[in-house]
């Protein structure tokens, strides 16, 4: 019995620029629960989790923006990320901002001894306080399931850490911090850089990435940033980079994801209908969506 909870995230809290609350809406439109229906005996669409319309706090001190309600709401994402999980079903969190991932993560690790993180983005989200350009917990979420950065943020779920440096794989990496890239280097997470990708080739990027966590986890969750994607093919996001990963590029890694049966939780962040083109940006994350979970052409 395949049962797929589909759990919405509408925070912006993590970054400035407004609208990718939204996102969760615009990947409903864009037909979610339609395209996956055929793919699993049981699809719920559990709504959203509230995050209502909190004054943004600035706190200059931590340059941290939003620590106290960034914290808060991903508590509460855990606990329905936890209770899916625990009742048979794939959690699937549509964002959002990046910072979420602290409470899917929190959600999802418990169940697992050894969690695998696919983390496709053009970022590192590496990023504490202290290396921090922006002050925006989207730009930290995977240091902080790493266990590093703000206690508030690291003890979400109340345990930490949640994975470790060898059980994470970046791919499509090209905007990275000079802190970030240290980290990188000191704990030894294992990036495919956009050089990578262009050298290897995405087939071989993933089958390299899928027998390396196949050996190492009991689990995989997939954090799927849009801007791991190229702008061109994915204009709707808060920080774009040029030079990403192709559509079809990024449809051959989810067929080959599929094709693995390793990913076991998956959430698709930073879409931003105010900045899209038509929903495009949205589709483009439900098609992959299609792909990832066994979607065939023929
Ligand atoms: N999830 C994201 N889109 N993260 C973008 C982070 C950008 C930059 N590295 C920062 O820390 O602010
Ligand atoms: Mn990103
Ligand atoms: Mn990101």
């Amino acid at each position: 019995m395949k049962k797929l909870s589909i759990i919405g995230m509408p925070m912006d809290l993590g970054q400035m620029r407004r609208g990718v609350d939204m996102g969760p809406s615009a990947i409903r439109y864009a037909g979610v629960v339609e395209r996956l229906r055929n793919l699993f005996d049981e699809v719920h669409d559990l709504g959203d989790i509230p995050i209502g319309r909190p004054e943004v706090v600035i706190d200059e001190q931590s340059n941290l923006r939003n620590l106290h309600l960034v914290a808060e709401k991903n508590e509460a994402l855990s606990k329905e990320v936890d209770q899916a999980i625990s009742s048979g079903s794939f959690p699937l969190v549509l964002g959002g901002d990046h910072s979420i991932a602290i409470g899917t993560l929190a959600g999802v690790s418990k169940h697992y001894k050894s969690l695998g993180v696919i983390w496709y983005d053009a970022h590192g989200d590496l990023n504490t306080a202290e290396t921090s350009p922006s002050g925006n917990i989207h730009g930290m979420p995977l240091a902080v399931s790493l266990g590093i950065g703000h206690k508030m943020l690291t003890s979400v779920g109340g345990f930490e850490p949640k994975i470790k440096p060898e059980n994470i794989v970046l791919i499509g990496a090209r905007a990275l911090d000079e802190g970030e890239k240290e980290l990188i280097k000191e704990i030894g997470i294992k990036v495919y850089t956009m050089h990578e990708i262009d050298r290897l080739g995405m087939t071989k990027v993933m089958e390299e990435t899928i027998e390396y966590l196949k050996e190492r986890t009991d689990g995989v969750h997939l954090s799927l940033d849009l801007d791991g994607l190229d702008p061109h093919d994915a204009p709707g996001v808060g920080t774009p980079v040029t030079g990403g990963i192709s559509y079809r590029e990024s449809h051959l890694a989810m067929e080959m994801l599929a094709e693995s049966k390793l990913i076991t939780s998956a959430e698709f962040v930073e879409v931003n209908p105010i900045l899209d083109d038509k929903n495009k940006t949205a589709s483009v994350a439900v098609a992959l969506m299609g792909s990832l979970f066994g979607e065939k052409l023929l």
